[in-house]
């Protein structure tokens, strides 16, 4: 039995006594509606970080449960990350890390597929709080920036970024040449990106994902990997986590894959500590948390997960 697994069957004998739960993104779907069923005194899921998708959120709402995380906590490490993974997806760079490491030297080896990134069409599917950082910090690249979203975001923003509102999800992919997701993983984002949507968006596409794995259809980005329709992913999150030894995109070409670590650095566990203290210290002294970290709220689900 793994740490993991003897500390989930000691939290189990627990469940029926907890009041409050604190996860964290990293956690499995742990929070299930038959666990959620069996805590009969919880009250208050706390997530130190962003993405409560390890919850079954439906099952909280319907318990008269609160689900809050730490808002904002850890954003801009996230978009500081997915701009080195555009970087090294279009430069190639990890052939030439791997060619050092093994003793090798082919320069044309890795120069027959690398890029500027000037100039490139760069799409974020998702423009909250990370995909807003992301565009803000690529406006310096010259590249043509759109973007996809339930909500078209602040004039004043997006004359700041110069980036272009796209309604339709697969206009605005079909001219990429580099796609960024940026939403949470929700029934509606689920599986958002399948063997058909990858086959209509341009060959050779580079997809950063560091919103959530499961956004994803694994067997289809593992396939387009090896055809080559997908020209590089990269990402830190996974379905499921942690991932198995046999997991498809372990062995995928053209991936730029680590365990789950943009959102992780020492400055953002500091404020997702403090965040989850701040919230904790809240709820004995019987107030309230800032409105922005509720994701389930008096039975009612945040917009974006409903
Ligand atoms: N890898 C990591 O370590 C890490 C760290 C932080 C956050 N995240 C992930 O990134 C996600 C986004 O974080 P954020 O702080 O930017 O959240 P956010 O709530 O500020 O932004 C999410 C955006 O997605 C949009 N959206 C939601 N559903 C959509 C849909 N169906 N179609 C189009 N747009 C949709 C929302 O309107 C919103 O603008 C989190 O939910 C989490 O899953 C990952």
């Amino acid at each position: 039995m793994t740490r993991r697994d003897q500390t989930v069957v000691k939290l189990e004998k627990h469940i029926p006594d907890l009041h409050v739960l604190i996860t964290t993104p990293f956690h499995p779907a742990y929070v299930t509606a038959e666990r959620i069923k069996k805590a009969k005194n919880l009250q208050l899921l706390l997530t130190a970080g962003i993405g409560s998708d390890h919850i079954d959120l439906k099952a909280a709402a319907d318990a008269g449960l609160t689900v809050a995380e730490v808002t904002g906590s850890n954003v801009v490490l996230v978009a500081e990350d997915e701009l080195m993974r555009i970087l090294i997806l279009v430069r190639n760079f990890l052939p030439g890390y791997h060619q050092v490491i093994s003793g090798d030297w082919n320069v044309a080896g890795i120069a027959y597929r690398a890029y500027d990134l000037e100039g490139k069409t760069v799409g974020t599917v998702g423009a909250g709080r990370i995909g807003k950082l992301l565009l803000q910090r690529l406006k310096p690249f010259n590249c043509n920036l759109l973007y996809h979203d339930r909500l078209k975001m602040d004039p004043e923003l997006e004359k700041q970024t110069g980036a272009k509102f796209e309604e339709d999800l697969d206009v605005m992919l079909q001219k990429c040449d580099i796609v960024v997701v940026n939403t949470p993983l929700t029934e509606k984002t689920r599986g958002m990106f399948d063997k058909e949507r990858i086959s209509k968006m341009k060959k050779g596409v580079l997809i950063v994902n560091n919103a959530r794995g499961a956004i994803m259809d694994t067997q289809a980005v593992a396939d387009a990997c090896s055809s080559g329709h997908i020209g590089g992913y990269s990402g830190d999150v996974w379905f499921p986590q942690p991932a198995p030894k046999d997991h498809p995109w372990r062995y995928m070409p053209n991936q730029a894959m680590t365990p789950h670590i943009s959102g992780t650095t020492i400055d953002a566990q500091l404020r997702y500590a403090a965040g989850t203290k701040d919230m904790l210290d809240r709820y004995f002294r019987g107030e309230e948390f800032p409105l922005q970290n509720y994701i389930v709220r008096e039975g009612e689900l945040a917009p974006q997960y409903r």
